[in-house]
């Protein structure tokens, strides 16, 4: 036919519509029994011939639809077949407007990858695979294509493209006409079903080999590590070898880890290794890095990996949160309950064996504390004593005898232990003689208060404290040591002369070796005077009578003497043994006297101590010093006290921080008669207090302890219930408490505060001290008086800012004293205060009931002879009936012959009537009487 040849009609094709689309639903399972449907949807491709041009037979390629994300992501090789059945039918040039035609180039980048593909067939010049993913789901357009080699991958021979040009083809193919027209299926129906069964087959195969692909890199990665661990045993061991033979060449060693380190290391690092294989130098420490191992598809989950992905995701899901909750899950009660009961179990699996122990017992011993000291429990002992008749508490304090009896019931050792045993015995011991040397006296200076004890110390000692005591007088025991003009030391203590501290001259007395009894001259012998010679007495320490004031217009010795018989203290002058000096304090005359008759008297008593030994003393006086904690001062009485020691004072321990001597001067040591000032102890003692210095500080614990513990005992054991001390709890209960809070500046001064407000107390009110110490007021101290409503007491001592504060807002009431009797007057006028006035009953008159009326609604009249005084209208009056009140009130009218009047007198005859009905008969005795409203003084 030549070109110029129109077509005949007759040959033309008939027109029509045909269904140039074809569409089905394709279902895709994933991993994870994911699955998605895909709408897929087959265009065909539109063929112009010309009339009379057979129709060519296209059989359509298989792998059309496939959008899943999933498979984009499958591994290469498994591409590798793919490109296989890309073979267009038709060699159509792709540019077509549609995204289909996009196709061509991922298809074209896999086909280097799958060599073996490229041998079979032809390169697909351009392949189209004509599914265009209805986005009914989400896969967008991009993924489709580049998932077209995917599942092409499968080395599925149906879709193998025959080239089934059943007619000749036209070379130029215009260029709007698709990539191909698929061929158009006889039977649609089958052959969908079928490309859906390939398709499924398709994609579990893909599966499989991604799977496999899977497996070999675990494979491998595990192999790799391997190596690794190999390389890494032989790399330590080949160190080893060069370090025990530094000569041998290391390169042989190392030889055989080079090709496995270059081979699992990167290039650069494999240099290394080859570096350091050639011998030059060792090779260098290396971590062979592990490749990551990809995420497995379905393995079963384990809790380390679920730990893994939860820190790589950092995605905090429902599960994940759930599953947190498992990993971090601990053991449950129930097992922890099991395995204590199994731990129980095997406790008691073997016979147990009674532990038979050596127990201490002291004299008095609380059940509890036996129990302890046991190793029993407190019931037992509590239930054994309830058998043996003694229903005792756990608390209670036994015996050692009990205590005996129940050590051996629960069979055990007893070991019975004596306060001595724990206590110091030291100062049982005696110095032998060669060890001694002569030491100072140690003189008290006593006497009533303002008698110039220490006017006249602060003579002898060059001195003049007396002019900075507050009120004049002394409040402390002051110690100081003197050198005489003969170069003699004498040791003075200064005792107070008030009659509060009493117990601080008895502790004087007792740790003195003379005293010297001041009596002013123009005053004579007064009540401290005289206590002062108890004390004297009491201690059997020598006496030198100081007969002070002297230069005074009205002293006189010999009255003093003479007054001193009395006391049954002979002086010298009247014929006794005991040496007096006429002194003048103030003037200064006498003193030398004075000293000769102490140094003649030291002399006499021949004082000698041993200087080499461990301290001993005696605390005359403690305080709470703010800057220096608890400071004592201490006499040493024998041995020599250093810095560094440790020692016992009371219930207190400590170590010899700093001694300062009467000076103020810090000492290294303190001989035996030396007053000193000692630092560095736990607590404040009590005046009068031993001294020890100890071993060690173990020791020094222990003492301190069992001392303190006897303390507590003592104070919170009740006294024996009899008679007496029931009537006295009694009184205290009826009586009015004055609470107290005392707080002083030294251990002495709180004795006396407490000893003399105790002798204030009455049966009406007493002085109830909440608490006593020594320093200034706490906060503490505020809160306790608060809670009693008690005034606190300050003496010398002041509140810090805080107590201030807190005791302006609680109301609690500071009262601050430098005087003892100062403080001593206001507190007596206080509790007479809380008391109230006291009301005194004075009788007035007495009558003899005569006769009695009734008074209607008065009560009861009576007919009276007054016997004795008077009666007066609206007095108080008493009915008595042998000698017993039978009524108490008071007379509402007082009448004579029918008149009122006021009073009626003794002789006389008088009608009265009293208030309220009572049974009154003639013979009762009215009495009469006034009250008197008094103030109270204590
Ligand atoms: N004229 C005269 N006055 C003296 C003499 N000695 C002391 N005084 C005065 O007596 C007063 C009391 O003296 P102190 O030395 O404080 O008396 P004290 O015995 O120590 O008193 P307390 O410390 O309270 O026990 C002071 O005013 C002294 O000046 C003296 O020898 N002659």
């Amino acid at each position: 036919m030549s070109d110029n040849e129109k077509p005949k009609l007759g040959m033309r094709a008939p027109l029509g519509v045909r269904r140039t689309v074809e569409t089905g639903k394709v279902k895709q399972s994933f991993s994870h029994g994911r699955s998605n449907t895909v709408v897929v949807e087959v265009k065909k491709a539109r063929v112009f011939r010309k009339p009379g041009e057979a129709e060519p037979v296209v059989e359509q390629a298989a792998p059309e639809p496939v959008a899943a994300p999933e498979v984009v992501a499958a591994p290469a090789p498994v591409a590798a077949p793919v490109a296989a059945p890309a073979p267009a039918p038709e060699p159509v040039a792709a540019p077509v407007a549609e995204p289909v035609a996009e196709a061509p180039a991922p298809v074209a980048e896999a086909a280097p990858e799958a060599p073996a593909a490229a041998p079979a067939f032809p390169p697909p010049r351009a392949f189209t695979p004509v599914a265009k993913p209805v986005p009914t789901p989400p896969p967008a357009p991009a993924p489709v294509v580049e998932a077209a080699p995917e599942p092409v991958a499968a080395p599925e021979p149906t879709p193998a493209p025959k080239p089934v040009t059943a007619t000749p083809r036209r070379a130029p193919a215009p260029v709007r006409t698709p990539a191909r027209q698929a061929a158009p299926a006889r039977n649609p129906g089958n052959d969908l079903l079928s490309r859906q069964e390939r398709q499924a087959k398709l994609l579990r195969e893909a599966e499989e080999a991604r799977m496999t692909a899977l497996e070999e890199a675990r494979r491998r990665e595990d192999r790799l590590r391997a190596e690794a661990a190999e390389e890494e045993k032989r790399r330590i061991e080949q160190n080893k070898l060069a370090a025990e033979n530094p000569t041998a060449a290391p390169a042989p060693a190392a030889a055989p880890a080079a090709p496995a380190a270059a081979a699992a290391a990167p290039t650069g690092e494999a240099a290394q290794a080859e570096a350091g294989a050639d011998g030059r130098f060792p090779p260098p420490r290396r971590f062979t890095p592990l490749p990551t191992a990809p995420r497995p598809a379905a393995k079963p989950v384990s809790r380390e990996k679920n730990a893994d992905e939860r820190r790589q995701s950092g995605k905090l899901t429902v599960t994940r949160a759930l599953d947190d909750g498992a990993s971090a899950r601990t053991r449950s009660l129930a097992a922890l309950k099991r395995s204590r009961e199994k731990a129980k179990g095997s406790g008691n699996s073997g016979p147990s064996i009674k532990q038979v122990r050596d127990v201490n017992v002291p004299e008095a011993i609380t059940v509890q504390e036996l129990a302890n000291r046991m190793a029993e429990r407190g019931a037992d002992l509590v239930k054994a004593l309830f058998k043996m008749g003694m229903p005792v508490t756990i608390t209670q304090t036994i015996d050692q005898d009990t205590a005996e009896l129940l050590v051996t019931e629960f069979g055990h050792n007893i070991n019975r232990v004596s306060d001595s045993d724990i206590d110091l015995t030291s100062h049982e011991e005696v110095d032998s003689d060669d060890t001694q040397v002569t030491r100072p006296p140690v003189v008290t200076i006593m006497g009533h208060v303002d008698h110039g004890k220490t006017s006249l110390l602060d003579a002898l000692r060059g001195a003049n404290v007396a002019s900075g005591e507050a009120g004049g007088i002394t409040q402390h025991i002051g110690a100081y040591q003197v050198t005489v003009k003969s170069g003699n030391k004498i040791t003075f203590l200064d005792t107070p002369g008030h009659e509060a501290f009493s117990d601080m001259r008895a502790r004087g007395a007792n740790i003195t070796d003379i005293v010297v009894l001041v009596v002013a001259g123009d005053d004579g012998m007064r009540p401290q005077t005289i206590e002062a010679i108890s004390h004297v007495r009491a201690a059997g320490v020598p006496m030198i009578v100081a007969i002070n004031k002297m230069d005074k217009p009205g002293s006189d010795a010999s009255k003093i003497r003479q007054a001193l018989l009395q006391y049954d203290v002979q002086v010298e002058e009247m014929g006794g043994d005991v040496q007096d000096v006429e002194v003048s304090a103030t003037k200064k005359t006498g003193l030398e006297e004075l000293i000769d008759k102490i140094e003649l008297q030291a002399d006499l008593l021949e004082l000698r101590a041993n200087p080499d030994r461990p301290a001993e003393g005696t605390v005359v006086e403690a305080t709470l010093d703010k800057g220096r904690g608890a400071v004592a001062t201490v006499l040493v009485g024998r041995g020599t006290l250093r810095v560094g020691d440790i020692f016992v004072v009371g219930a207190e321990s400590g170590k010899v921080r700093a001694l300062i001597d009467d000076k103020g001067k810090n000492v290294k040591l303190a001989l035996p008669s030396m007053p000193v000032q000692v630092l560095g102890l736990t607590g404040v003692p009590s005046a009068g207090d031993p001294l020890s210095v100890v071993e060690n500080e173990a020791r020094a614990r222990e003492v301190a302890d069992y001392r303190a513990s006897v303390i507590q005992q003592k104070r919170t054991t009740s006294a024996p219930a009899n008679l007496e001390t029931m009537f006295s709890a009694l009184r205290e209960k009826q009586a009015q408490q004055f609470p107290l809070v005392v707080k002083a500046d030294a251990q002495g001064s709180v004795e006396a505060i407490v000893a003399s407000l105790n002798k204030i107390s009455t049966d009406l009110i007493q002085v109830r001290i909440l608490h006593s110490g020594v320093g200034g007021i706490t906060e503490s101290d505020v809160s306790l008086a608060a809670a009693s409503r008690a005034p606190i007491i300050g003496f010398n001592v002041r509140a810090n800012s805080k107590a201030r504060e807190l005791a302006t807002r609680d109301g609690v009431a500071l009262k601050y004293y430098d005087v003892i009797y100062d403080l001593l007057d206001e507190i007596r006028a206080a509790m007479a205060g809380q008391l109230g006035p006291e009301y005194l009953e004075h009788v007035v008159g007495r009558a003899e009931i005569r006769e009695v009326f009734s008074a209607g609604k008065h009560g009861k009249a009576a007919g009276l002879l007054v016997v004795e005084g008077y009666i007066r209208q609206k007095l108080r009056a008493r009915v008595l009936r042998d000698d017993v009140i039978i009524y108490n009130g008071s007379i509402s009218s007082l009448r004579r012959f029918k008149d009122d009047v006021p009073e009626v007198r003794a002789g006389l005859e008088c009608g009265i009537t009293i208030e309220g009905s009572t049974d009154i008969k003639a013979g009762d005795i009215v009495e009469t009487f006034e009250v008197e409203e008094r103030e109270r003084t204590l």
